[in-house]
């Protein structure tokens, strides 16, 4: 049975960071999960695009085949799988189970459609948004990252189109970052998630 129990049982309240691709989200977690390691946990994706170099396969992704992950997701074992950009991506279970076992808040990298249908579960997250100030600055920042084909680049952008309409739905995200100076947005997502952090400290000093 799923009921508040269950829930409290489950560790603190996770938190779902979307937004388009290149806005900021890997930089702006990486810096927060650093300062923060004993308060968050990265929930690891699924993915079958390859590694990017300095990735690693287990930290940033696990990488794996389409035909793997389509077996592990008809499997059941994923909370929520999206196509994006001509791969799959998914958070599945153990992903999630393994942070919330350590009591850190999860933290999910998702994109919109996982967005929508992590809200169909249980999972309770808070959701943020972290958006570019405009999209040629989002067309500079995913130009110079260096990491991607035209090709690619070309459907980041446009799904970066339909994401940036789509957020602006109401309701649909509990904070909206702009990342236009990294210092400011980092304070910004900081003061966001402060109540939360001070929860889990409190919680780790008592136990
Ligand atoms: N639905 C869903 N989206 C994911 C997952 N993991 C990553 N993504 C999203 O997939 C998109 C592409 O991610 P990635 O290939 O790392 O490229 P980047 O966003 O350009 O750094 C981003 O919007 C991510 O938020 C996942 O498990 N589920
Ligand atoms: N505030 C910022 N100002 C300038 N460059 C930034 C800023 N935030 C991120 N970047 C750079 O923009 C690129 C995209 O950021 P990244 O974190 O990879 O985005 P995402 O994970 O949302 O795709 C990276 O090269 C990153 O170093």
């Amino acid at each position: 049975m799923r009921d508040s129990t269950s829930k409290a049982m489950a560790g603190p309240r996770p938190v779902v960071f979307s937004g388009p691709s290149g806005a900021g989200k890997s930089t702006l977690l990486k810096k927060l999960i650093k300062e923060h390691e004993n308060v968050f946990g990265f929930s690891v994706s699924h993915t079958t695009r390859n590694p990017r170099p300095g990735e690693e396969n287990g930290r940033d992704y696990h990488y794996v085949t389409r035909e793997a992950m389509q077996a592990a997701i008809n499997n059941g074992e994923f909370i929520e799988n999206a196509e994006f950009s001509g791969n799959l991506y998914g958070t599945s279970k153990a992903a999630v189970q393994a942070v919330q076992a350590k009591n850190l808040i999860c933290i999910l990298d998702i994109d919109m459609q996982g967005v929508k249908n992590i809200k169909k579960t249980d999972l309770n997250p808070m959701y943020i948004s972290i958006q570019p100030p405009s999209m040629e600055v989002l067309e500079k920042r995913l130009r110079d990252r260096n990491t991607e084909s035209e090709e690619s680049l070309q459907k980041r952008l446009h799904a970066a189109n339909v994401d940036m309409e789509f957020s602006k739905e109401p309701g649909m995200f509990d904070v909206v970052i702009v990342n236009d100076n990294l210092e400011d947005a980092y304070k910004n997502l900081k003061q966001a998630l402060l109540e939360e952090i001070n929860k889990v400290k409190k919680a780790k000093a008592s136990s």
